[in-house]
C-alpha cells in the first residue's frame, strides 16, 4: 500500500499567489534532499519506517542506478525491508544496493527515517506506525541520524500538533501496570494500541504491545522523562527520540525545503 502511495501523480495546486504542494509532494522533496546530501557511495544506510520513507529509498534506488552508487542498505522494520527489496528489483540494482543487518554492518554512515513530531530541539515523538524499537536501535548505531517529514510535523513543543500520543512499545503481560505507574506519576491516560484489520491489540515486530500516551503535559524535561520510563520493568523502548537527530528536513507547502538543526535552537 505504501508502494502505491510512492507512485501516486504527485500534485500541487496554485492558490493567488503562491503554490500549495500537497502532503506526499512535501514529503518526497524532504525525503530527496535528505538522500540527496548525505549518501555517498559505500555508504551503509539505516533506512526508517512509514509513508516518507516510501520516497527516500525510491530516490536511492534510482541514484544507485544512475550513479552507480553499491551502498548497503539496513531496515528498520519489516515494512522497511519490504521497500528495500521492492526498490531494487524495480530500478534493476539487485547488485549495487545490498540488504544487511547490524550483524554485518554494526557501523551505519547515515540513516533517514521520518517522525511524528518534531520539536524546536529536534527531539521526536516516533513509533505511530509501531516501528520504534528498530528505528531507535538503528539510529543509535548511525554517525548521522537525518530526519525527513512534511510541514505538518514541524512544531515548537511535542504535542503540539500531533495528538496521537508519545508510543511506548511494552512486553504484553505487563501493559497494565506499566498504564498504571506512568498515568499516576506523569499524568495523562495511556491507551493500548488496537489493531485496524485484526481483533485486538497491535503487535509489534517485536512481538510486543504499543501503549499511545495521550494528554500528556506540554514542555515537560523530556530526557529525565525517558529515563524514568525506561527503567519501569516491562518498558522496551519508548518513542521519544532525545537528543539523536543530525537535522530534519521539512518539506513546505511553498514547495521549498526548511532546514533545521539542533544546535540552531530554532522555534517556528
Ligand atoms: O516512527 C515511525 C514509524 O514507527 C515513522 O517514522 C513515523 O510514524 C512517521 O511516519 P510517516 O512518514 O508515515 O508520517
Amino acid at each position: 500500500m505504501l508502494l502505491r502511495k510512492a507512485s501516486l501523480q504527485i500534485s500541487s495546486f496554485v492558490s493567488k499567489n503562491c503554490t500549495i504542494m500537497s502532503v506526499e509532494t512535501a514529503k518526497k522533496i524532504a525525503a530527496y534532499k535528505a538522500v540527496d546530501t548525505y549518501v555517498k557511495n559505500r555508504h551503509v544506510i539505516g533506512i526508517g519506517s512509514g509513508s516518507t520513507v516510501v520516497y527516500a529509498v525510491e530516490r536511492l534506488a534510482e541514484r544507485v542506478q544512475n550513479e552507480n552508487l553499491n551502498i548497503i542498505c539496513i531496515p528498520t522494520s519489516f515494512q522497511a525491508k519490504q521497500l528495500i527489496v521492492a526498490n531494487k528489483s524495480r530500478f534493476q540494482v539487485e547488485n549495487e544496493m545490498h540488504l544487511s543487518d547490524l550483524e554485518n554492518h554494526p557501523e551505519i554512515d547515515v540513516c533517514i527515517d521520518g517522525a511524528d513530531e518534531v520539536d524546536c530541539h529536534l527531539n521526536l515523538i516516533k513509533g505511530g506506525g509501531g516501528c520504534l524499537l528498530q528505528e531507535k536501535i538503528i539510529a543509535s548505531c548511525s554517525k548521522q541520524f537525518i530526519v525527513i517529514a512534511d510541514y505538518r510535523k514541524n512544531s515548537s513543543y511535542l504535542g503540539e500538533q500531533y495528538k496521537n500520543g508519545i508510543p511506548i512499545e511494552v512486553i504484553p503481560m505487563a501493559f497494565v501496570p506499566i498504564k498504571n505507574r506512568i498515568e499516576k506519576r506523569f499524568g495523562g491516560k495511556l491507551e493500548l494500541r488496537m489493531a485496524i484489520a485484526k481483533a485486538g491489540p497491535v503487535v509489534t515486530d517485536n512481538g510486543n504491545f504499543i501503549l499511545d500516551w495521550i494528554n500528556f503535559k506540554h514542555n515537560l524535561k523530556w530526557e529525565d522523562i525517558n529515563r524514568e520510563i525506561k527503567m519501569i520493568p516491562g518498558v522496551v523502548e519508548t518513542g521519544l527520540f532525545i537528543k539523536m537527530a543530525t537535522k530534519a528536513y521539512f518539506g513546505m507547502q511553498d514547495g521549498s525545503v526548511k532546514e533545521q538543526d539542533p544546535t540552531l535552537n530554532n522555534s517556528n
